[in-house]
């Protein structure tokens, strides 16, 4: 990377150096096409020394509902919601480096749920969209997402944006999201028992920023909060019937309603004459959950970041901040489901599903990961005002493929 490096340079101070002041910022375009909804993060990128790992300045973020799976029979009008998406990008990156600016759409679990058929037919359109943009269009820029790489990804986020991934003494952290129709749980193991006892398709190699990591990692699909609703219910995978009835002892008594996920419509209520409240539906939610996840027993002791929708939901009941976001232990999800599930007229007012969500999380912590109640959670939406996304891994393994950094 010496031949970076001109002549002037000698004379000027980095931080003053003409040239140098803009040279080294660069773009990069990365949407999230997500089961529930799509979004772009636009990144500036600061190379300040060769030798150094880029640096985030900053990232534009929006997001728009619902997601490229809810067209699924309508796949241009899927594709204008990138189009508007990506008008703002044509805004933020200076026109001399639309060229030099890759734009990349990957799709998550809902795509993944998709006959190959109906989301081949989504990203082809999507394809267009881009290729009549200005920007870089690399090879495979709209493709699903593999599992692996999702966790692996927003592992590569996180750890980067706090600090973990440059220097030495590297302590990194492991994360848990929880998207709508799947869920992923990444760490580095410490332990070489921990390998030995792990099937071999949770465990990836990944090479990035000059060095490997051999890290844990695992996408379930169907187990998203969303997936899990329609499981717990009944319904998911499921033919469903014209005006068929799924009901639940975790949803309130008299409730009655209609649920779009996915391009179907589900009819929902509660246990009108049976019971309701915290024990039956956690007993209803084990079901889904009970035996179906691998378990690592080095998880138990270590204190994970989760995000998503174990944000959403900690943040809705005022267990965190919603700015701010805050540190949890497993116990306090579950002494909140009780609180919501054992007085649902008193949460009316919030999602009917507020109590069946928070019981799926705290039975996918303690009976599906295998976590105590006493793990400790930091949940975090933005590090450093970046939001702690697979998008920014992503973004950077992009950045290096095209050889832009390394
Ligand atoms: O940039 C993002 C993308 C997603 N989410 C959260 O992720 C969940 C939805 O998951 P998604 O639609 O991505 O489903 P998936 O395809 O991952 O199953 C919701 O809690 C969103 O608030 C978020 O907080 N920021
Ligand atoms: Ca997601």
């Amino acid at each position: 990377h010496s031949n970076r490096v001109m002549w002037f340079q000698e004379f000027f101070p980095p931080n003053v150096c003409p040239i140098n002041a803009k040279a080294n910022t660069f773009y990069g375009i990365m949407f999230d096409a997500g089961s529930t909804g799509t979004r772009i993060h636009i990144y500036t990128f600061v190379q300040k020394s060769p030798e150094k790992l880029p640096e985030v300045e900053g990232e534009i973020f929006e997001s728009v509902k619902p997601g490229l799976s809810a067209y699924a029979d309508q796949p241009e009008k899927g594709a204008e919601t990138v189009k508007t998406l990506l008008d703002m990008a044509i805004d933020a990156v200076p026109p001399h480096l639309w060229k030099k600016t890759p734009v990349v759409l990957k799709a998550t679990a809902g795509l993944r749920l998709l006959s190959e058929e109906k989301a081949q037919a989504l990203l082809s359109e999507v394809k267009e969209v881009f290729e009549e943009s200005p920007f870089l269009v690399p090879e495979d820029s709209v493709g699903i997402m593999d599992g692996s790489h999702e966790g692996i990804l927003a592992w590569i986020t996180v750890n980067f944006l706090t600090g973990q991934l440059s220097g030495q003494n590297q302590q990194t952290v492991g994360t848990l999201d929880l998207g709508g129709a799947s869920t992923q749980i990444t760490f580095l193991p410490r332990f070489e028992e921990t390998l030995k006892e792990t099937p071999g398709d949770f465990v990836t190699s990944f090479e990035m920023f000059n060095s490997t990591y051999k890290l844990y990692t695992h996408s379930y699909l169907g187990f998203g909060l969303k997936a899990a609703r329609l499981a717990t219910l009944g319904a998911l995978n499921m033919e469903v019937v014209d005006g068929q009835m799924f009901r639940s002892s975790c949803l309130p008594k008299q409730l009655e309603a209609e649920w779009h996920f996915g391009g179907v419509k589900y009819r929902y209520g509660g246990n009108k004459e049976g019971e309701t409240g915290f024990k039956p539906c956690y007993l209803e939610v084990l079901k889904v959950v009970k035996g179906k996840l691998h378990q690592p027993d080095e998880i138990r002791g270590s204190s994970f970041y989760a995000f998503s929708y174990y944000y959403d939901r900690a943040a809705d009941t005022n267990l965190i901040d919603y700015e701010r976001g805050g540190v949890l232990e497993v116990r306090d999800f579950e002494r909140k489901a009780k609180e919501v599930c054992d007085n649902m007229e008193r949460y009316n007012s919030a999602s009917p599903f507020l109590c069946m969500d928070l019981t799926y999380i705290t039975a996918l912590l303690k009976e599906g990961f295998g976590f105590r109640d006493n793990t400790v959670l930091k949940l975090t939406k933005k590090v450093n005002n970046i939001e702690t996304s697979w998008t920014l891994g992503a973004t950077f393994y992009l950045l290096q493929s095209l050889g832009m950094t390394y």
